[in-house]
């Protein structure tokens, strides 16, 4: 089995929790409230904009050149991810600058810490779920909705669709050639990144519906 196939059986119980999120089935049927959303996209800034400087920091230490363009470009189509989301949803031209919810910067955190101090593959292992959640989610949704009017859906089309998902089958297969050269303790510490990360996608969207705020 591939190590893509036995990890994604490991993150199961958690993306069976997301698709259940209040967050994502109120998107799903466009009855999310604006509010919950914009707070969703102003923390989804923060986050992609950490997210696009650990891609950067993979891209830096890889050392096989197809490796290496592929997480460039991961990085580049996540800053223009970003500004589209946010023209499309926060019409304003200035926005104050968001401060990271408590939630936001666990996740982000923990990316960079595994891209200073863990090994490499489990860096590519933890910012697998990013990737391969969201097209997941995306798809749920695109097959689930019913078609109509929804205030979020170049939201859903950005995630759901052909075009991220060669992003993400390329993401895979990286991880997956990479985890081939790798001991089988290596490749557990690459699952335990992948179920952490799983669990941070589920807690970024269970405290967007919060609005969470820090509590001192
Ligand atoms: C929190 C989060 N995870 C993954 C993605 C997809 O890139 C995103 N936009 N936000």
């Amino acid at each position: 089995m591939k190590w893509s196939e036995q990890a994604w059986i490991s993150a199961t119980p958690v993306y069976n929790r997301i698709l259940e999120l209040p967050f994502i089935q109120e998107l799903m049927t466009g009855t999310l409230s604006r509010d919950k959303f914009i707070f969703y996209i102003r923390q989804d800034a923060v986050y992609l904009s950490e997210y696009g400087k650990v891609l950067t920091g993979i891209a830096s230490k890889l050392n096989n050149a197809k490796y290496i363009s592929a997480f460039i470009k991961f990085a580049g189509d996540s800053i223009s991810v970003e500004q589209a989301l946010h023209e499309s949803f926060i019409h304003e031209l200035k926005t104050v600058k968001t401060e990271a919810s408590p939630s936001c910067l666990l996740y982000t955190s923990y990316l960079h810490k595994q891209l200073a101090h863990a090994p490499l593959e489990v860096a590519l292992a933890a910012v697998l779920p990013c990737f391969w959640i969201y097209k997941k989610v995306g798809d749920y949704i695109l097959e689930n909705q019913i078609k109509g009017d929804n205030p979020y859906q170049s939201w859903i089309d950005t995630y759901g669709g052909d075009d991220f998902e060669r992003s993400v089958s390329e993401a895979i297969s990286i991880c997956d050639e990479i985890a081939g050269q790798c001991t089988k303790a290596g490749q557990e510490a690459m699952t335990r990144a992948f179920v952490m990360c799983s669990k941070f996608e589920w807690m970024f969207w269970e405290s967007a519906y919060r609005e969470e705020q820090w509590k001192i």
